[in-house]
């Protein structure tokens, strides 16, 4: 079932002034699937995601996709690629509906004139393709939405665009027991539509239930990448917390042995 990755990272670095925070991370990335990145408090996540969304230059290492080394100077480039990024702040305007808040910056015009018609049909067409059926009306306002909702749309506004690669940070954080299994769902529907998914995840439940594979951050280094059948929810506690798990086979690790 394993698929050629679309994205793979080589020995990145990555400083901020004289405080290293990535050390010679590597991750594989698969199309048709959800690797969930974990690791504790200021591990790295944030920062290995801004690198790959072309927010932060990186400082060494090489970034590879569809099979060929590029360099991203910018979330234009990545977006060109086809990366998303979905931040946790959802950057979506709470007085703009649905339709504008998908097309925000990127609207489609007929000469001067916005093209509404147009942007209504991919909307709806968008929403449709990944079964979302929670929102009413696609002109509605995104303040009257519930947390769920909003995840929803910052989703169907990162896949508009003929992504390939969706980078979800932390999309059930805010949310009750309903609207994570709806979110959840819908993460699980991209892979299967053939999108590569990254997610970032504290809860072990949410990771466990979406994801093909898990790549464990500890101190700024992948730990390890492993199929999520292959390990235990507290294998994975044990790498996030300490780096190693005694009893685990790292098939691909870097940086931390067991
Ligand atoms: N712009 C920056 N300047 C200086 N240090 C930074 C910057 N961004 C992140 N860091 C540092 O890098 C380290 C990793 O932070 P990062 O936000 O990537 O971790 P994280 O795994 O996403 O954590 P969390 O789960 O808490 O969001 C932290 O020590 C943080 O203080």
């Amino acid at each position: 079932m394993t698929a050629t990755p679309i994205l793979q990272l080589r020995g990145i670095d990555k400083s901020f002034g004289a405080v290293q925070v990535l050390h010679d991370v590597s991750l594989d990335v698969h199309p048709g699937e959800v690797t969930a990145l974990v690791g504790d408090n200021g591990a790295g996540k944030s920062t290995l995601v801004k690198c790959i969304g072309g927010i932060h230059a990186i400082d060494g290492g090489e970034y590879w996709f569809e099979g060929e080394q590029v360099e991203v100077h910018g979330p234009r480039e990545a977006a060109a690629l086809g990366v998303e990024i979905v931040y946790q702040d959802l950057a979506l305007c709470d007085n703009l509906d649905i339709v504008q808040n998908m097309f925000l910056g990127r609207e489609k015009r007929r000469g001067l004139v916005l093209d509404n018609t147009t942007m209504e049909e991919l909307a709806t067409r968008t929403l449709e393709g990944l079964s979302v059926r929670t929102v009413k009306s696609i002109r509605q306002q995104v303040s009257s939405l519930s947390g769920g909702q909003r995840q929803t749309v910052a989703i169907a506004k990162a896949v508009l665009w003929n992504s390939k690669v969706v980078v979800l940070d932390e999309p059930t954080a805010a949310l009750g027991v309903a609207q994570t299994a709806q979110v959840l769902e819908l993460v699980r529907r991209l892979a299967d539509n053939g999108l590569a998914v990254v997610l970032i995840s504290h809860n072990m439940n949410d990771v466990f239930a979406v994801s093909d594979r898990i790549a464990a951050l500890y101190l700024g280094r992948m730990a390890a990448q492993v199929s999520t059948s292959d390990v235990t929810h507290s294998q994975v506690v044990e790498l996030i917390t300490s780096g190693r798990s005694g009893d685990l086979g790292l098939a691909h690790s870097n940086g931390v042995t067991a």
